[in-house]
């Protein structure tokens, strides 16, 4: 582990080996038309506007209540402006690391690079700044770029940027990829690291499943409908052994990547998808709304087995719902 943790010098862990779980109930495969079958009947667990024009979203009731969240739904929030998504995405997130740090000795959570990170950046400010135990956060990232974490195209170096310079989360408990070593082996080194700290108790287990169950997962989502660095039509969606993997073909430049797989994703306690623009609004669509075909793209690949997921959508993204 320590050879991945930015600025730890501790020894790396004895890693346990590769497990070659049981995962068919996790295939992501055998999603594919049951998601589209419940999303195409509007059923979310909650569809919350804050909006000031609601006449682009005349297909969708409103509702204001979070309190009986079905997990198996998604809950749907719209915002007029980014900045009312901001808002919003850093009270949920304070929200749940208030209930992990009361049950657990840590609360995982896991980013993605790109827009979100700016998305993050109420968390930054008052109150969150000195009311959240970020001494017992633990963060990990759902995909990174094999590049150096000073180059402009790390993940790391956003985040760092953007929002982790700017709170006391412990260095070590920083889980950056080692950029050292070809993807390949950077993938590898993060699974074996994962593993580590899944039998030190860091990172739960989805009983039953055999994959990590991290407490919070934030994503974001391309305008092609990629999810970390699963990319639509690649092989990698269906990659239903590993942990983490890699591609090198990444259409989205840079091509040499480490990503987690759908099992990893899909066996997360909380799952936020923040997307924000005009640009997204087309795979918004097709995902969220009445969209009946089998062509699914990895963003409606996004269904976790035993957690809740959370829509953070400003009214441009909505905008074709
Ligand atoms: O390449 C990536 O893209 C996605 C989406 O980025 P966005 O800027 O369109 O929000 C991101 O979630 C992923 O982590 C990143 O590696």
């Amino acid at each position: 582990m320590g050879s991945s943790i930015l600025a730890s010098f501790l020894t790396p862990p004895l890693c346990s080996p590769r497990l070659l779980s049981e995962t068919s109930s996790l295939n992501p495969s055998s999603l594919f038309c049951a998601k589209k079958t419940l999303l195409s009947s509007s059923s979310f667990s909650s569809i919350s506007l804050t909006l000031t024009t609601k006449s682009n979203f005349k297909s969708k009731s409103s509702s204001s209540s979070m309190a009986a969240v079905d997990k198996s739904k998604p809950d749907l929030q719209i915002f007029d402006t980014e900045e009312q998504l901001s808002v919003s995405l850093a009270k949920y997130t304070a929200e749940l690391s208030d209930k992990f740090t009361k049950e657990r000795v840590a609360f995982t959570v896991v980013l993605s690079g790109g827009s979100l990170i700016k998305s993050l950046r109420k968390l930054v400010e008052s109150p969150y700044l000195d009311s959240i135990q970020w001494a017992k956060w633990h963060v990990f990232w759902v995909d990174e770029r094999v590049v150096p974490k000073d180059h402009d195209d790390s993940n790391y170096k956003l985040a760092y940027d953007g929002f982790l310079s700017k709170v006391p989360i412990p260095p070590g408990q920083v889980y950056a990829i080692n950029d050292a070593l070809s993807a390949e082996g950077a993938a590898d080194d993060y699974e074996t690291c994962l593993k580590q700290l899944v039998k030190t108790k860091v990172v739960d287990l989805l009983p039953g499943s055999g994959f990590p169950k991290f407490d919070l997962m934030l994503l974001g989502m391309g305008p092609d409908g990629h999810v970390a660095s699963l990319f639509p039509g690649h092989p990698l969606v269906n990659e239903n052994q590993r942990w983490v993997t890699f591609i090198k073909d990444s259409p989205k430049p840079p091509p040499e990547r480490i990503t987690f797989t759908f099992p990893v994703i899909n066996s997360s306690a909380n799952i936020a998808m923040v997307v924000v623009g005009a640009n997204k609004s087309g795979v918004v669509g097709k995902a969220l709304g009445s969209d009946t075909s089998c062509d699914v793209l990895p963003v409606e690949m996004v269904s976790p087995a035993d957690g809740a997921t959370t829509w953070f959508l400003d009214k441009e993204a909505a905008s074709k719902l």
